[in-house]
């Protein structure tokens, strides 16, 4: 049984390592962002700056792919894209359901992101039935009585939980027993499933407190240098990493299957 997250090797099975995949998202963010401006082709320093990423590792990343760009060139951007959207499994379409429909599930529905990444939200699920049959995001609140049967008539494999803490763990049991494989889970807390069931956390207090941290520091070191003395805390070159290519525990995050 894992906890929170499931333990994969380091690799996968088609030879691409984990933290590879881990970047992936984040090229083809910037990629995407060239694409809407039609720049034809990118060199890697160029697109490892957009993404954050150092440009040995991109061009290291990009070798996993088969691709190695054109010298003096660079990269073609729609080829690109299209590559890491292939590896990435975003060529097909995911139907996911959301579950808990309040304040965080109803703005999650109406966030056209997912769509557009081709994420269709298939169906929003709660547990109150005086939400049944009411449209968010134009699309009718099911009730949590018809979980399973919604999953399966849709062939759901990600599940997204908005959920009180309380609740999150028994809807998560009750989604992979359904046939769910992978879960977002925005409720503060540690879900725990079976091996085999992919689980992403996000916690934007998480990300607040991490801030905190910094311009704690940030502050100490200002007063120790009004003070004319050393800084209370060394100058510590913090990336400001806060995509989405670490997990909060700082360890390559598991993957959504592909
Ligand atoms: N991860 C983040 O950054 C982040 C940000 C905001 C909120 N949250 C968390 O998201 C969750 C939802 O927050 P909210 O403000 O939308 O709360 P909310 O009270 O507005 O909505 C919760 C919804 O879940 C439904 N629900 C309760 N039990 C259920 C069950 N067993 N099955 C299905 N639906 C059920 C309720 O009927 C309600 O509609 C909370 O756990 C909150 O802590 C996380």
């Amino acid at each position: 049984m894992a906890t929170g997250r499931t333990h994969r090797p380091a690799t996968r099975s088609r030879g691409i390592p984990e933290a590879t995949v881990a970047r992936l998202p984040l090229y083809l963010r910037a990629l995407t962002a060239l694409s809407e401006r039609s720049v034809p082709t990118v060199s890697s320093e160029e697109l490892a700056a957009a993404a954050g990423v150092n440009s040995a590792k991109l061009r290291k990343d990009f070798s996993y792919l088969g691709s190695y760009g054109t010298r003096g060139v660079g990269y073609d951007v729609e080829y690109l894209v299209y590559q890491i959207s292939r590896e990435l499994g975003l060529t097909q379409d995911w139907p996911v359901v959301i579950v808990g429909i309040g304040n965080l599930g109803a703005a999650l529905a109406n966030y056209g992101g997912f769509a557009s990444r081709g994420f269709r939200v298939a169906a929003l699920i709660d547990a109150d039935p005086a939400m049944a049959g009411k449209p968010v995001a134009g699309i009718p609140v099911q009730h949590t009585d018809d979980l399973e049967k919604i999953i399966k008539d849709n062939g759901v494999s990600i599940g997204v939980i908005a959920t009180p803490a309380g609740a999150a763990q028994q809807v998560c049991d009750r989604l992979v027993a359904a046939g769910v494989t992978s879960i977002l889970n925005f409720a503060p807390t540690v879900l725990s499933v079976p091996d085999g069931v992919d689980v992403r956390k996000v916690d934007l207090s998480i990300e607040l407190q991490i801030l905190a941290f910094h311009e704690q520091r940030k502050a100490g070191e200002e007063t120790a240098a009004g003070d004319g003395g050393l800084p209370a805390a060394a100058p510590r070159g913090v990336a400001a990493d806060t995509s989405a290519d670490q997990g909060p525990d700082g360890d390559v995050p598991a993957v959504m299957p592909a």
